[in-house]
C-alpha cells in the first residue's frame, strides 16, 4: 500500500505539488497523469527518496518514508523501489547481464543468488541472448526492457517509471505497455507511473491520478474518468478522441442558441463525439462549421469542424462535404456541465 496525507513540495514560492493525498492498495498500478509542468515527476522523485516533501507524510505499507514537517526523508536505497526513466541509464561499459546485476552487487547478494536473478529477469523480459551485448549495441526497445530488467532484478515491492515508453515509436510502445503489464503482474509490486499520455493511462492503470497545477483534478478508476469526469480539465484530457467542451453562457450554447436543458448555466457543456451528428439541413441546435480535418479511426471517420473558433468533433460515416463546410447537429442533452471554474455542476 502507498499513502500520502497532504503532500506539499515548493520550491521558493510557488508549490510543484500541493496539498496530495491519496492511497492505494498493494500490488495496484497508479498512474500520475497530467500535462507538462503539472507536477507529476515531482511527486514521483518524491516517491523515489530523491526530493524531500516541504509538508505530509508518505507510507509505503506501514513504513513511514516520508515526513515534510520532520525533515524525515528514509533514503533510496532504504525504501526497496526500482526506478525506470525516460532514458534508460544504462552503464555502457557493461555488459546487459552486468547492467542487470549492477544492483544486486551493490546489494551485496551472493553470486548464486545474482547469477539466478539475472537469468529470472532476463528470461522475464525475453532477452537472454542479448546477455552478452553493451546497451551500444542494441536498440533502443531492447535498451529499455534491459533497464526494466535491472529494476526488477532486486524484487523491489514499489516500481516507479517516469515517462519510460516516451521515446520508443508506436509500435513498440504498444508492445512495451504490454511487457510492462506483464512484469507488473509477475511481480506483484505496487507501480506508480508518471506519464501525460492518457492512452497508457487509460490501458495500464489500476488507479489515476489526473494532475494539473500541482493538484489532483480526479483520483478514479480509469473507466470512471470517462464515465464520470469531475472536470471540464479531465473530460478534456481523457478519452479517444476527448469529449467536446462547448462553451454555454447564460444558458445558449456558443453563447447564442438559446436551449432549456442547459438552464441559466455558463461555462462548458461536454458532449461526445458519438453524440454529435453530422446535418444536412438547417434545424434545431445544428450549427455551421468550417472543416478543420477527417481522421479515419476503426471504420470510422473523426470528424473535426471549427465553430465560433472552438474545435468540435463528431464521429461519422458521413465524408464531409467537399465545400470544407460541414454542419454539427448537437444532441438533446450534454452529458455533463461545468461551471466557468471548470467544476462539475451537472
Ligand atoms: N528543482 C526545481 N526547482 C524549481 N522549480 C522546479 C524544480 N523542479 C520542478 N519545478 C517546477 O515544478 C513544477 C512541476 O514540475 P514537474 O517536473 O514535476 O512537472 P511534470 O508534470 O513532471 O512536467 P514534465 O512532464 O514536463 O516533466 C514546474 O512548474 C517546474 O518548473
Amino acid at each position: 500500500m502507498i499513502s500520502l496525507d497532504r503532500i506539499t513540495k515548493s520550491f521558493g514560492n510557488s508549490d510543484a505539488v500541493s496539498n496530495v493525498s491519496f492511497s492505494v492498495p498493494e500490488g495496484s498500478f497508479l498512474v500520475l497523469l497530467g500535462p507538462s509542468g503539472c507536477g507529476k515527476s515531482t511527486m514521483l522523485r518524491m516517491l523515489a527518496g530523491l526530493d524531500q516533501p516541504t509538508s505530509g507524510k508518505m507510507r509505503f505499507g506501514d513504513t513511514l518514508v516520508a515526513d515534510g514537517e520532520a525533515g524525515f526523508s528514509l533514503p533510496p536505497a532504504d525504501r526497496n523501489a526500482g526506478l525506470v526513466f525516460q532514458s534508460y541509464a544504462l552503464w555502457p561499459h557493461m555488459t546487459v547481464s552486468g547492467n542487470i546485476e549492477w544492483p544486486l552487487k551493490v546489494a551485496k547478494l551472493p553470486t548464486e543468488e545474482r547469477r539466478a536473478r539475472v537469468l529470472e529477469a532476463m528470461e522475464m523480459l525475453d532477452i537472454e541472448k542479448l546477455a552478452n551485448r553493451y546497451p551500444g549495441e542494441i536498440s533502443g526497445g531492447q535498451q529499455q526492457r534491459v533497464a526494466l530488467a535491472r529494476m526488477i532484478a532486486p524484487r523491489p515491492k514499489v516500481m516507479l517509471f517516469d515517462e519510460p515508453l516516451s521515446n520508443l515509436d508506436a509500435t513498440l510502445r504498444v508492445e512495451m505497455r504490454f511487457e510492462l503489464l506483464k512484469v507488473h503482474a509477475a511481480t506483484g509490486a505496487t507501480a506508480v507511473y508518471v506519464t501525460h499520455d492518457q492512452v497508457e493511462a487509460m490501458t495500464m492503470a489500476t488507479h489515476v491520478a489526473v494532475m494539473n497545477n500541482g493538484r489532483i483534478e480526479q483520483f478514479d478508476a480509469p473507466d470512471r474518468l470517462l464515465a464520470e469526469p469531475a472536470s471540464a480539465f479531465v473530460a478534456g484530457f481523457v478519452g479517444t478522441p476527448a469529449a467536446n467542451l462547448i462553451p454555454i453562457e447564460n444558458g445558449n450554447w456558443f453563447g447564442t442558441m438559446p436551449d432549456p436543458l442547459l438552464r441559466d448555466h455558463s461555462g462548458h457543456a461536454m458532449v461526445r463525439a458519438e453524440q454529435i451528428t453530422l446535418a444536412d439541413e438547417v434545424g434545431p441546435r445544428t450549427f455551421d462549421a468550417v472543416l478543420a480535418e477527417v481522421v479515419p479511426m476503426a471504420g470510422r471517420l473523426l470528424v473535426t469542424g471549427i465553430v465560433n473558433g472552438t474545435r468540435i468533433t463528431a464521429v461519422s460515416d458521413q465524408v464531409a462535404r467537399p465545400s470544407g463546410r460541414l454542419r454539427f447537429r448537437l444532441p438533446t442533452a450534454p452529458a455533463a456541465i461545468f461551471d466557468k471554474q471548470g467544476t462539475r455542476i451537472s
